[in-house]
């Protein structure tokens, strides 16, 4: 595929979805994907992954705001989008006495152009499973059947909507390999996921929603670096803070202690993690169970969810 990678195959623009009863469960969404990107959408529980990824499907108009995919509004031109796009919704429905090679066939008859459906399933492993009724399948079994379904069009956007839940860590990892393979061949592909190390090993970039809005995005990197690492370890009997040299210049923005244990946080790891060990050799102490590690995407996850809870506990306050 001839891969431009600076074309954006997927705009979003101050996106909003309403349902019924007035909740606003997308509130001015902004996003865009390059071609050939694997883009991840993440969230607490109900922060709005699922809502924003059927709009972008074309499945539901939006409040407000703008979607264009591969060019189109995925709603009103959806005869011009759909051939192009596979997706996979978070929960397949597929009728049950049917077998995976029955249910692949029928799925092809819907799809213009489609791939050989034993060649899809052989790509997510079902290869050996085509004689067997769906309602046999386990639920990891059924996801991949559902990704299978999604390839039959060879598409050029792929939405995926928690592709690897319910799947065991081989499965998981197949997926990922499967995922890398058709970006690398130029599909451009929008996923969610509750699974950070997935987003982590697979996206080249990624939002973190909450209560319908972004809160952090960016490149992996991007979005831990903005974290602080953190320095723990235990003080020996005798020793207390008060005897580290000054935490400022060890460049600490914060710490917290508990009984011998001690947590640093900080945004220049080399620095502190440095001086604090020339200060323990030249002391003769011992720092035990000393970890120190640069903050990950679930710490990032984590400290954002936090600190947007507390942020709007803060105006509940104010209010
Ligand atoms: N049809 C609906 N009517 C009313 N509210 C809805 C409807 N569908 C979803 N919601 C609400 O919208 C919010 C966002 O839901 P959504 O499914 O998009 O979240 P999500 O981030 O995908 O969550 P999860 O990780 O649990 O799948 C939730 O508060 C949910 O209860």
């Amino acid at each position: 595929m001839d891969i431009n990678e600076h074309e954006h195959v997927i705009e979003v623009t101050d996106l909003r979805r309403v349902y019924g009863g007035g909740f606003e469960a997308v509130r001015g969404v902004s996003f865009s994907v390059r071609r050939g990107e694997v883009f991840a959408l993440l969230g607490t529980n109900g922060a709005g992954k699922t809502s924003t990824v059927e709009l972008l499907e074309g499945l539901a108009e939006p409040a407000g705001g703008r979607v264009r995919v591969l060019g189109h509004d995925p709603f009103a031109e959806r005869a011009a989008v759909r051939p192009r796009t596979g997706v996979m919704l978070q929960e397949g429905g597929f009728p049950s006495e049917l077998t995976v090679a029955e249910t692949a066939r029928m799925w092809a008859g819907c799809v213009s152009g489609a791939r050989s459906p034993l060649e899809v399933l052989g790509l997510v492993g079902l290869a050996g499973k085509t004689r067997v009724r769906v309602k046999q399948l386990s639920g990891g079994e059924r996801r991949r059947l559902d990704l299978a379904l999604a390839l039959l069009g060879d598409p050029e956007v792929l939405f995926l909507d928690e592709p690897t839940t319910g799947l065991d860590a081989e499965g998981r990892r197949d997926t990922w390999e499967l995922v890398r393979a058709l970006r690398d061949d130029g599909t451009t592909v929008l996923l969610t996921t509750h699974y950070l190390e997935e987003a982590e090993d697979l996206a080249d970039r990624l939002a973190i929603l909450h209560e319908g809005r972004i809160a952090a995005a960016g490149t992996p990197a991007e979005v831990t670096a903005a974290q602080p690492s953190r320095i723990t370890f235990e003080l020996p009997d005798g020793y207390f803070l008060g005897d580290l040299p000054p935490l400022g210049e060890l460049g600490v923005s914060g710490h917290e202690t508990e009984g011998r244990s001690v947590r640093l946080r900080t945004h220049r790891l080399q620095w502190a993690a440095t001086r604090l060990l020339v200060w323990a050799e030249q002391a003769g102490v011992e720092l035990r169970r000393l970890d120190v590690r640069s903050a990950s995407l679930e710490e990032a996850f984590l400290g954002i969810a936090r600190e947007a809870a507390e942020t709007a506990g803060t105006k509940e306050y104010a209010a």
